[in-house]
């Protein structure tokens, strides 16, 4: 009874209901609520069926056909099929022809991470490098150059360039983008002639510039149509009827092609795109054919500017100017350009759906440009965006607010900590808990606080065994291999962490046994420094890699830098002032660092602690198998590693967290996919026990074939002296892909079952079956939780990122600030690129003193007078340049710093304004760095060190360097 108001109970809530009272034998609670759970099962389907029809009636493609008399109901209109019938053969077509000429579809399909790859133009940077070896400079110039436009703050990359600026042979046509959009290519030529007074060269390429847009905006618009994203996990629920799947595709993708505007007016190193881009260009237009004498042109362009800014004063201004001037008759004939007036249109209509979707299902909708008349948004919407935008301002002013207090708080709390530790000394000195560790030095050894070496932590065959872990993956990886070291040009680097070498084990890349290995040394350094160090609270892992460098043979040459640089594991080590930032992009959370050294046959690489200054070396290690040096991961144990000059180091480093919501996810993975591979029955079983236990040991057993070729023989024996395993029964174990505990244990009944009877009984089977079963339970089980640990720590770790990064909070807020459709005065304020009006380009020379001071005063705008036409001072003209154009009289013209721009709105008197600009200061700071940089020997490199200045020594170890590459 929905007029009642009362929402209809669930049927499954009801069902449950029933099936609980059926345990408590409450039988009439099983039958109210089972036939209600029919009941109701009914009524939804019932209510949904009557919407489905209602709403196709009422909303149909078309009208319903005439003659019918009562309409059919529930069919909607014949012209719903047609509608159905366009969008099945659309679909068909984009099908067919894709395959035709890209084959199968899903043969394309590529990561987002790749994505991101090509987007950030990371394959130039490989590129320049491989056309510097071959010798191909003007490639490699191109290539350095196109990366570099992408990524301005590379600094590596401008060093590259400034080096390739000084060679022979190398001309400036080779600085080139190979990835610029031809509309921006035109659209900057054009700005560029533009700022040169060159304004019938500007005109060609704004006009180039337009046809390039179009055609660009279709492409990116079309490509909106692809497949539906889901945001992170949501797939896993995402369960909606036909039409709401459709609307919300079909809303995403609108979205996307309106935000074509955006993409459109960015260009690459540029921070934030062309504001009001489209526009834009026939505001150049007018102003350029005008300064031709090109008058019909420019009236076209005025009137297609004014599509978009009906009520722009200046333009309305020179367009009566400029109509005046061409004869009013004549220039009413002159319309805006179509295709203008059909994109306005046309993106109109999107507006108005995408804000319907805003308002009925909440998807977010925000309007990329600027022109949109008010009233394309609801009413209701506006309000709403309104009210939120000033509680967005209210809670950023709080927020600021309770920042400075945390500021001060944080302060005191830092006095109170230095203080306090410099009474409570952590211990040191514990158990290292296994008989064949030594502690070779302790923290008074080591000349610091919170350091000790170990040594025998593992046996030579495992150093080796872990070694060739770390090559065979780098070599079965992913590209690993003969990376650059983030650290130092002159080494090669690969790494490779505990999940990764466990999948590779999993897929059989490289042998189970070592990642377990890797995984279980790891485990009992975690153990020993626990104990060690006296921990009061349990050690956790926060990363963990195993990592090697190599010398790069012909790169050692006068070499005087470090294969890891000094820093500080969880701080920014600032080592000219002696200080240490406990502040992103250091790993804060770290509390512990350890490092197990796996050889020694290579030369340097010697281990250092040093003071803050990072240049007096306190103590120094030598690595060797089975030695760690374990250490506190704070600024009192500064550290770096000296060059290595020759031959391959290799090291697992570990970094632990006293705090739990940092623990290494996925080390917690890894731990999962180990244990489903392990069986009960592991090492402690001989090869021969553990075949006639069970079919599945082959696997097992031929693992151990690889490393052992001795075992092989007395395997393969066994194997063949077990009692025939029946083929179904193998069958059935071979396909149970991973044997968990229960499983196994299923299994090994079974398998007892068909050694007592050779032929396939019944029961054996039965219990194959179940074995079976029992296994896809297991792992249902397994991925379940697996799920649970990926998902848990995400929580944990947003929620202390959020505590942890509170400024970054204030930021956020601001952009949802700035992200709010700008209709404010604000954000209509004149931007440099814009070409808008410069309050003090008026020109005051040919104004009376009368009209310089009322415009001074009241900032009015007077139209040009008829009397004056003949007068170019009053055009509509940009007064920041100087008119030579204008019917040969020169004006005197002032120009203005940008903060002099006035808001739009007030009265204006020039017209484009956008001139080039030089360098901003930032620009030319990059500059001088790079001059001062480039005394330094620049060569070509494909690495990426970003971040780090000369002063700041990142505490990033090589582990940031993964996600550089
Ligand atoms: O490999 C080493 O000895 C030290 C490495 C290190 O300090 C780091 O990666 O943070
Ligand atoms: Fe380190």
């Amino acid at each position: 009874d929905f007029s009642s108001g009362t929402p209809l109970e669930p049927y499954d809530f009801l069902f449950d209901a029933a099936v609980e009272a059926y345990y408590k034998a409450d039988w009439l609670s099983v039958i109210l609520n089972m036939e209600k759970a029919l009941k109701n099962k009914a009524t939804v389907q019932r209510v949904k069926a009557d919407c489905r029809l209602s709403c196709a009636n009422q909303t149909a493609y078309g009208e319903p056909l005439a003659g019918l008399g009562v309409p059919v109901p529930g069919a909607g209109s014949v012209e719903d099929l047609g509608f159905f019938q366009k969008i099945l053969k659309r679909a068909d077509c984009v099908n067919s022809c894709e395959t035709e000429k890209l084959g199968s579809p899903t043969l394309h399909l590529v990561s987002q991470e790749v994505e991101l790859e090509f987007k950030k133009r990371t394959p130039y940077n490989y590129l320049q490098v491989a056309y510097f070896k071959i010798n191909k400079l003007d490639k490699a110039v191109a290539a350095a150059n196109t990366f570099f436009l992408a990524n301005p703050d590379h600094v590596e990359m401008k060093q590259n360039l400034d080096y390739y600026r000084m060679m022979a042979g190398v001309q400036e046509e080779d600085f080139r983008d190979l990835e610029a959009s031809p509309h921006m290519a035109e659209f900057l030529l054009g700005k560029k002639y533009y700022s040169d007074d060159s304004f019938g060269l500007a005109a060609a390429h704004f006009e180039a510039a337009l046809d390039e847009y179009f055609t660009a905006d279709k492409e990116c618009r079309v490509l909106c149509e692809g497949a539906y994203r889901y945001d992170g996990y949501n797939y896993m629920e995402y369960s909606a009827d036909l039409f709401q799947t459709m609307t919300d595709h079909y809303i995403q993708a609108l979205n996307c092609k309106q935000h074509c505007t955006v993409e459109l007016a960015s260009a690459p190193g540029r921070d934030k795109p062309f504001e009001d881009f489209l526009p834009s260009h026939f505001n150049y237009l007018q102003f350029s054919y005008y300064n031709s004498e090109k008058y019909e042109k420019a009236i076209e362009c005025a009137k297609t500017y004014l599509l978009f800014h009906p009520d722009d004063e200046v333009m309305n201004q020179n367009l009566n100017y400029y109509s005046a001037v061409l004869g009013e008759d004549k220039a009413k004939t002159i319309t805006a350009r179509q295709v203008v007036k059909q994109h306005i249109q046309h993106s109109l209509l999107e507006k108005e759906l995408l804000y319907f979707g805003y308002d009925a299902f909440g998807i977010t909708f925000v309007d990329p440009d600027t022109w949109t008349p008010e009233d394309v948004m609801p009413k209701k919407l506006r309000d709403k965006q309104k009210a939120e935008r000033e509680t967005a301002a209210r809670i950023t002013e709080e927020i600021g607010n309770l920042m400075k207090e945390i500021e001060v708080l944080v302060e005191e709390k830092k006095k109170d900590s230095t203080e306090m530790a410099k009474i409570i000394v952590p211990q040191e000195g514990g158990a290292v808990l296994y008989d064949d560790i030594k502690v070779t030095m302790t923290s008074k050894q080591l000349n610091g606080s919170q350091r000790v070496l170990l040594d025998k932590v593992i046996s030579d065959d495992e150093c080796r065994e872990l070694q060739r872990l770390s090559n065979a993956a780098a070599l079965k990886g992913d590209g690993y291999r003969g990376r650059p070291s983030p650290h130092t040009p002159s080494e090669t680097f690969q790494g490779v962490t505990v999940l990764k070498a466990v999948k590779f084990g999993q897929e059989g890349k490289v042998p189970l046994k070592s990642s377990r290995l890797f995984f279980d040394s790891s485990e009992k350094v975690r153990k020993v420094l626990e104990s060690y160090f006296r921990l009061e609270t349990p050690l956790y892992f926060s990363y963990s890699h195993l990592v090697c460098r190599s010398a790069i043979e012909e790169k050692q040459e006068g070499r005087t830098d470090l294969s890891h640089p000094v820093h500080v594991d969880n701080c920014v080590l600032v080592s000219d002032v002696n200080e240490c930032v406990k502040e992103p992009p250091a790993y804060t959370h770290r509390d512990y660092s350890a490092i197990l050294y796996l050889n020694d046959d290579f030369e340097g690489g010697e281990f250092i602690f040093t003071e803050l200054d990072a240049k007096t070396v306190t103590a120094e290690v030598r690595p060797q198998c089975g030695r760690v040096v374990g250490f506190g991961a704070g600024k009192e144990n500064p550290h770096g590693v000296r060059a290595i000059t020759k031959g391959q180091r290799c090291a697992v480093a570990l970094w632990f967290t006293l705090n739990p919501s940092h623990e290494e996810k996925e080390r917690i993975q890894a731990q999962e996919l180990l244990k489903m591979f392990s069986t009960p029955v592991n090492a402690e079983f001989s090869p021969q026990e553990v075949n006639a236990k069970s079919p599945k040991v082959t696997e097992e057993s031929q693992e151990v074939t690889e490393e052992s070729p001795k075992v092989t023989e007395d395997s393969q024996k066994v194997t063949e002296e077990t009692p025939k395993v029946t083929e179904e029964s193998q069958k059935v174990t071979e396909e149970t892909p991973k044997v968990t505990e229960e499983s196994q244990k299923v299994t090994e009944e079974s398998s007892k079952v068909t050694e007592e009877s050779p032929t396939v009984t019944e029961e054996s089977l039965k219990v194959t079956e179940e074995s079976l079963k029992g296994t896809e339970e297991s792992l249902k089980v397994t991925e379940e939780s697996l799920k649970v640990t990926e998902e848990s720590p995400k929580v944990t770790e947003e929620s202390q990122k959020v505590t942890e990064e509170t400024p970054k909070v204030t930021e956020e807020s601001q952009k949802v600030t700035e992200e709010t459709p700008k209709v404010t005065e604000e954000s209509q304020k004149v931007t440099e690129e814009t070409p808008k009006v410069i309050e003090e380009s008026q020109k005051v020379t040919e104004a009376p003193p009368q009209a310089q001071q009322e415009q001074a005063d009241k900032k009015q705008n007077t139209a040009p007078s008829k009397e004056k036409l003949d007068a170019p001072a009053d055009l509509p003209n940009d007064m920041t340049k100087p008119a030579a154009k204008t019917a040969g009289k020169t004006s005197a013209k002032t120009k203005t710093d940008p903060a002099a721009q006035t808001k739009a709105g007030s009265p204006a008197k020039a017209k484009p304004a956008a001139k080039v600009k030089p360098a901003t200061k930032k620009e030319a700071k990059q500059k001088t760095q790079a001059k001062q940089e480039n005394k330094k020997n620049p060569k070509p490199a494909a690495k990426q060190t970003g971040k780090a200045s000369s002063k700041k020594n990142s505490a990033s170890d090589s582990q940031s360097s993964k996600d550089e590459l």
